[in-house]
């Protein structure tokens, strides 16, 4: 038998999915990572637990599911997009890297846009928005200007692991694209954004497609991952990238929408643009000259675990969601907001925080529980708004990610969105999306459009079911109004903490 290996790293864990020339999964494995929360609006990981925690998941797939490291012949990469890894002269980790869900960056994407103006979006097809890269080597450059100094290059988190799995200094241009620091219609790091802000266009890693060739499985990595140095490695690509690819949204009309840590709804885009204003993202797609459009919720999956965290955390997931069927449509009359880190997309407001709405002493666990899977998709009708009102509508979605093993939640999305809901005979998108860039780096397949034909899996399809549909309706114009009631008092509060602490 011969397998590849995709390798999600996602925010909460990495994933390491074996697949086979059919693409069956033939093993899977996933291993988890803290997040680092020092301060307010704060969110780092160490680069170290990443390598850790993939090179366990890699060795339990090969000691305890027994796959053949000599059978498997190429793997690739998914990744967390935006988040920041600076290497020195010796391509050592300078400092533990910011995230795509850090907010400190307020103030630096207020800067850009004073500075460049409309410009900007004209250059990236993009705003500078506190999540994406570049804002947060501005703030390096502002508050740790002796780190600034001794960059010698940046990458992306699955950069990162690559290069530590093979030597290779690169990145992909779909990751690149959320760093907004490409030139979207040159495909080249820009100097006119570079410059401006005195960021050396030299720290810039080299650009390349996803399924590039990166080398091989270094003999230091092998000798402790037990992988072969015989297995070729392809560059890969942003998980969203790389969720759409295993999502099979390769052509025009096809959406997903995820339920990570983040929460994402994506529409596949023939060309990039900057006629949306940036109201969505516009980035590369891992199919080279193909883009995806996206808004993203930054607490979606996440406000999940953190009430899991607080109220249960001794039970498993799959249990603590199972609550939710004893609470009713509306959670008996419970809203929740999941601003937890602030919001990206629509508000683009790094000071929000989320809230409860209608609290009662009649509630039980059950309905915060329903309540915060039916607030996270209120957020996901948000996004779905936005392609609405730029005539570009979706008329049925995938579903992919951690969200997507739960029935219930899959049902939710099918009543508030009002439109098919599709899930994948594997949960597992961008894992997949990853292990597919291999297929294709590897020649196994002409290109990604056949690999999504043999590897891409349609399941269950969940239809709206009216009653539920108009109940749910009465409740999204209720919690519209949430954030504009909302924002300033959270506002207030986040300075008070601010303060305070
Ligand atoms: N059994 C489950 N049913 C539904 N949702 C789940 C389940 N297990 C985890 N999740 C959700 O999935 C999220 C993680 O999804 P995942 O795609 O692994 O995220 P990431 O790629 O960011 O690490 C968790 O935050 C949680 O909300
Ligand atoms: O910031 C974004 C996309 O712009 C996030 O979607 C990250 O890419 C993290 O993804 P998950 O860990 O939630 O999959």
């Amino acid at each position: 038998m011969k397998y590849v290996l995709g390798i999600d790293l996602g925010t909460s864990s990495v994933k390491v999915s074996v697949v086979d020339k059919m693409g069956r999964m033939a093993a899977q494995r996933s291993e988890s990572y803290d997040l680092l929360q020092k301060q307010i609006g704060y969110s780092e990981q160490n680069p170290e637990d990443w390598v850790r925690a993939t090179t366990k998941a890699i060795r339990n797939i090969i000691d305890l599911d027994r796959i053949n490291a000599t059978e498997i012949e190429s793997l690739s990469y998914s990744g967390q997009m935006h988040g920041l890894v600076l290497l020195d002269d010796n391509y050592r980790v300078l400092r533990p890297a910011i995230l795509w869900n850090d907010t400190r960056t307020v103030e630096q994407s207020r800067q850009i846009l004073k500075k460049m103006g409309k410009g900007f979006l004209k250059i990236t097809h993009n705003l500078p928005l506190e999540g994406f890269t570049l804002p947060k080597l501005l703030w390096i450059q502002d508050n740790e200007p002796e780190i600034f100094k001794k960059i010698k290059v940046f990458l992306l988190p699955k950069d990162y692991l690559r290069y530590r799995m093979t030597g290779h200094i690169a990145t992909d241009y779909s990751d690149a694209a959320g760093t907004v620091m490409l030139d979207a219609k040159k495909n080249t790091w820009s100097r006119e954004i570079c410059q401006p802000f005195a960021i050396p266009l030299e720290i810039c890693p080299p650009l390349g497609n996803s399924d590039a060739y990166a080398g091989n499985i270094t003999k230091q990595y092998a000798s402790i991952s037990q992988l072969s140095t015989h297995i070729k490695v392809y560059v890969g690509a942003a998980d969203n990238a790389a969720g759409a690819l295993g999502a099979g949204i390769v052509r025009e009309e096809t959406a997903l929408c995820s339920i990570g840590t983040s929460g994402v709804v994506l529409k596949y885009a023939d060309k990039s643009s900057s006629s949306l204003n940036g109201k969505l993202h516009v980035f590369n797609h891992a199919i080279p000259g193909k883009y995806y459009m996206m808004g993203v919720t930054l607490s979606a999956g996440y406000s999940l675990s953190w009430l899991k965290k607080i109220l249960d955390n001794k039970t498993t997931f799959g249990k603590f969601i199972l609550e939710a069927r004893h609470s009713t449509i509306g959670a008996n009359g419970l809203l929740f907001s999941p601003y937890l880190v602030g919001e990206r997309t629509p508000y683009d407001d790094g000071n929000v925080r989320g809230s409860f709405i209608g609290l009662d002493s009649n509630h039980k666990q059950a309905d915060l529980v329903r309540s915060v899977m039916e607030g996270i998709v209120f957020s996901f009708k948000d996004l779905l708004n936005i392609y609405k009102v730029n005539h570009s509508e979706v008329k049925s979605i995938i579903s992919i990610g951690g969200g997507a093993k739960s029935d219930l939640w899959l049902q939710i999305q099918a009543d508030i969105f009002d439109i098919p809901v599709i899930c994948l005979t594997n949960e597992q998108g961008p894992g997949l999306g990853a292990a597919m860039i291999a297929a294709v780096g590897t020649g196994w397949f002409q290109n990604f459009q056949d690999c999504g034909k043999e590897f891409v899996e349609r399941g269950k399809i969940y239809l709206p079911e009216p009653k539920n549909v108009q109940k749910y309706c009465e409740l999204y114009r209720i919690y519209r109004q949430i954030y504009k009631a909302t924002a300033d008092i959270s506002h207030q509060l986040v300075d008070f903490r601010k303060k305070n602490f």
